[in-house]
Parts: C-alpha cells; structure tokens; sequence
C-alpha cells in the first residue's frame, strides 16, 4: 500500500514532474557529452520550519516511487519534441528524445528514514550518479520531500502539544489541492495524529479514518434531539454529537438526554464535539454536566482553527478536551507556507577518473554557502538513546582518529568526540546503480520511529518558543576543506 504512493494517482507517467530548466541542461550535458560524468549532490534544508528545533524527515517513500518508475513514455517523449524555442525551431532535437527514450535510472541514492529528526544542512537524500540524471530529478525531489517533511514536522508539534490525548486530522477541504490534501494526510499521520478524515488517504495508505458529523446534520432535523436520535440509530456503538449548531450547553444536555436513551438500549455514546466559542469554558462547563449526568466516559472533541500553540493555552486554561480536531493550520503548515530544501552539487568526479572535485556554491551568508563532499550524517547517542550531536563528514576521504565536530557558522565552537561514543549512521543505501535495495518501512513503522525519534530529542530542542539549538557540527578536516575551498573561490577584494 505504502511502496507505490503515487502510482495510479497521475496516469499514465509523472517523468515530466519537473522544471523545464532540469530538462534543457541535460539536454546541454548530453550535447557537451557530460551526461555520465559522476555527479554527487544532497537534499537538505538550511533551517527547521516554524521557528523549531528540529523536523521529521518524511516524503521518501514518494521519492522511491518517483525514481523507480521513471522514463519517459511517447507521450512525454512527443510532449517534449513539441515545444519551440525563440525562432520557432525545435528546442530539443530528435536524437537527444532517443537518448531520452533509453534512459533508464542508474544512480546511487542514500537517505535518511523517513520519521527520523533532522537538522540544518543535513542531507535527507543524498544522489550519486551519472551527472545528467542525479540533476533531472532535484525539482521532483524537492517537491516530495519539503511539503511532507514540513507537514509531518507541523505534526510533530501539535502531538507534542497534545501529549497522550487523541488528534485527528480533518483537513482535507483547506488543504492544497487534492494532491496537498493526500500527502498532507499521510505525512501528518507519519508525524503523529492518531486517524484522519480523508477517506482517500485512508484508503491508499491504510490510515485510520475517524470523524464526527456536521452541523449541517442538525439543521437537516427539526430540533438537535432528533438529530442525535437519528445519527445514534444509525451509528449506535459510533456516535459523537456536534453539540455547539444552537447553543453549546444546551446542545450537551441534549446529547445527554440522548445518551440516556442510547444506553437504555445497551448502547453508549462516544463522544461530543465542541466547534465554536470558549473551548476552555465549554469543554470544563461539558464535563461537569457529563460527569454529573453519570457519563464520564464520553470523551470531549473540540475544533475550529486550532494548532500547537492554541492547544497549549487551551490545556493552560484547564480545558477538558480529550480529541483534538485539527484541519486548516495542519495542512496549510501554518504559519510557514514552505520548508526551503534545496539539493546542492557537492562533488563531481575529476575528467580523468583520479579522484573527486569537490564542488561549492557560495553565499554572502555563510550559513547558504553549501557543504562540499560525498556526506554522511552520524548521529551520536547517549547509553540511553538521548540525541546528543551529529557530526556531518565526506565518506570520500578518511576519518581522523580525534573526531572533532566545528560548528558550521563558528568554528571557534567545538566538542570532540569520546572514541568510545555510541553512533549511528543516518543514510543508508536506498538504490544502488538505480536498484532498489532497500525494503521501505510501512506508514506505520514510520510513525512508530518518528515518536521514538522525537523522544529522543531533548525538551529544550522540542520546545515551541526559542528553542535550543541542536548541535550539528562538520568533521574538523571537512569543515577546514570547506573553508579552504571559500577562499580559494571568492575572489580577493582589494582596497
Ligand atoms: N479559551 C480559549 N483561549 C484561546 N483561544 C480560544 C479559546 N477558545 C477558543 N479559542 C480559539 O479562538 C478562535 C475563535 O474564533 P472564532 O471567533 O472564529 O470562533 P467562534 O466565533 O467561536 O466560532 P464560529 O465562528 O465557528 O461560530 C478559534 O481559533 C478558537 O480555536
Ligand atoms: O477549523 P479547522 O482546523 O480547519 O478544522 C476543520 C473545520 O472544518 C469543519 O467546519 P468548517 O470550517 O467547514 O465550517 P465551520 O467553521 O463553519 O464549522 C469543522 O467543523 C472544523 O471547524
Ligand atoms: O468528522 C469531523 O468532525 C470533521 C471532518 C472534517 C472537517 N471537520 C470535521
Ligand atoms: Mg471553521
């Protein structure tokens, strides 16, 4: 269910997922005969979005499925021959459409699981290969992995704010698209709310659909009684009551005559559901009615424009929500429309096979300039299990024997490394020469890691407001490598 997230969703072929620019460059490579020239470049981002301290990586699965099945069908082939250049002529000429026809993806990919917590700069894909190829898929593996890996971060916090109660994501009609409302499900699952409201998405990544009814319901009855009469009749074992269409407590001592009558039939309700007003007020004012009535067990649902911070003021108050249903902040990822990945050339093999060019995009801000090197992410742990820094190194050349990891943007902040620390290393192999030779974890598996992940993390990463920076540093030798390669680029100012 989980291994093919994107088949039958656009037919026939997704190969042209892509900016035009990916395809006239290597349309150039091939005319400059670069095209197998062996190229190196990483996924990462530059900061965790919404202000935080960390994300949870998280489309890779659609990334596997993506390069798995690409090549390119007639039609794209015909698509492309299509379009003109300036002048009118053909902007890509017959014999670059036949190389494009055999094309067949041949690359190294290595990755980061998806649920796992990732920092700045830190490669989440990582693709070797032949150097036409490894840039023909940036802009589709952009586009797969930001928006998960931004959503299942906005899900990470809600769960945080919500502690142990129940989230349901109800955002399907705010979402982006019907395309942004599916990942947005999935990767808010993999972040971890409990079940979401999408059919769709439940159905295509076997995600727990739960939900209520709308208030729409009521006013389709005569009063709210015989609405909830109705919807216990048909759903008697099943049922919440949106309880706020009129007046909200009202509304719960209605629900509650209802739910005498439902367990005068062996039945109880599930629950009520509050979507307007005070919800700290409401939920407290609910839950002395219920308890009084001799219902302690229906549970509290409350919506209506909530997110992470709401959720913490609400609990601050003393609210006694039980389910919290969350749809326009979740999927719109408020309040960062976009996490800012970029994928970097970082090496590129030398013309005459000796060795590797290491290669470097700078910036005015160091913290844009790019990490040269065929890089690996090693995370080192506590005894127990607690994330205590990653240290960014290229695998192309040796370790020292005294790790030393500098801080990217200070190299006057450093920590060495104890020989003895316990690590692990976070990319591994996904596709060797374009074979999958990973088994891809279920949706499932992945939200289980995601929550191992996150507790891992200490609070002072977690936390909403300022929160700590978590320690990232380059190998001592790279971090010298790549300052060496600053200024042999820049060039000299003189004054
Ligand atoms: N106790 C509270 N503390 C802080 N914010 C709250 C509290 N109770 C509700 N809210 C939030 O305040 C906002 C109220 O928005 P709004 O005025 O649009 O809703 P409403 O008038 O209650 O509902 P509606 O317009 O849907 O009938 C919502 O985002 C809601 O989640
Ligand atoms: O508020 P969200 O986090 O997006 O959660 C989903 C909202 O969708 C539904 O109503 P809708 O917003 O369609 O109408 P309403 O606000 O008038 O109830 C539901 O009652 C929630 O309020
Ligand atoms: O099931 C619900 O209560 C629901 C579903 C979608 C949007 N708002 C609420
Ligand atoms: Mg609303």
């Amino acid at each position: 269910m989980n291994s093919a997230p994107l088949s039958g969703l656009y037919a026939p072929s997704l190969s042209l997922l892509t900016d035009l620019y990916q395809v006239t460059m290597a349309y150039g490579y091939w005319q400059q005969g670069l095209q197998d020239r062996e190229a190196v470049f990483h996924l990462y981002f530059r900061r965790p979005p919404f202000q935080g301290g960390y994300a949870v990586a998280a489309g890779l699965a659609y990334a596997v499925d993506f390069l798995q099945n690409l090549r390119f069908s007639e039609d794209d082939l015909a698509y492309l021959g299509s379009l003109q250049g300036a002048k009118g002529g053909a902007m890509f000429p017959a014999e670059f459409l036949d190389y494009l026809r055999e094309l067949r993806f041949s690359c190294d990919v290595d990755a980061i699981a998806e649920g796992t917590a990732v920092f700045a700069n830190e490669p989440l894909i990582r693709v070797q290969g032949p150097l036409l190829q490894a840039q023909l898929v940036e802009t589709a593996l952009l586009t797969l992995v930001n928006f998960q890996t931004l959503i299942a971060t906005k899900a990470a916090r809600i769960r945080e704010a919500a502690g142990s109660d129940t989230v349901l994501e109800f955002g399907l009609r705010r979402a982006q698209g019907f395309d942004g409302g599916l990942s947005a499900s999935r990767a808010a699952y993999l972040g971890g709310v409990d079940a979401t409201s999408n059919v769709l998405a439940g159905q295509r990544f076997g995600i727990p659909v739960k939900g209520t009814h709308a208030h729409s319901w009521i006013m389709a009855f005569e009063n709210e009684e015989e609405a909830f009469t109705a919807y216990a009749k048909a759903f008697p074992d099943d049922s919440v009551f949106l309880v706020d269409t009129y007046d909200t407590l009202e509304g719960v001592r209605k629900a509650i005559s209802v739910a005498r009558q439902m367990r005068a039939r062996g039945h109880e309700l599930g629950g009520i559901r509050l979507d307007s007003g005070d919800l700290a007020y409401l939920s407290r004012e609910a839950r002395t009615l219920l308890n009084e009535a001799g219902f302690p067990d229906v549970r509290i649902v409350a919506s209506n424009d909530l997110e992470e911070n709401l959720i913490t003021s609400l609990k601050l108050q003393g609210a006694r929500i039980d389910t919290w249903g969350i749809g326009t902040q979740l999927v719109t990822a408020y309040d960062q429309p976009a996490l800012g990945g970029v994928y970097k050339l970082a090496a590129l093999r030398k013309p005459d096979d000796s060795g590797w060019d290491f290669t470097i995009k700078l910036s005015e801000q160091l913290a844009k300039t790019s990490i040269p090197g065929i890089l690996q992410v090693r995370r080192y742990e506590s005894e127990a299990g607690q994330a205590r820094a990653d240290m960014l190194y290229n695998t192309a050349e040796p370790l020292p024997e005294q790790l030393t990891l500098v801080d990217p943007l200070d190299a006057t902040r450093r920590r060495t490394v104890r020989p003895e620390a316990p690590y692990r290393e976070l990319l591994k192999p996904v596709f060797r020469r374009g074979k999958l030779v990973h088994q891809l974890p279920t949706l499932a598996e992945s939200r289980a890691h995601a929550q191992r992940e996150i507790s891992s993390l200490d609070p002072s990463i977690r936390r909403f407001l300022n929160p700590h920076t978590y320690p990232v540093g380059l190998e001592e030798s790279l971090n010298t490598f790549r300052t060496n390669l600053i200024l042999e680029k820049r060039p000299q100012q003189k004054t």
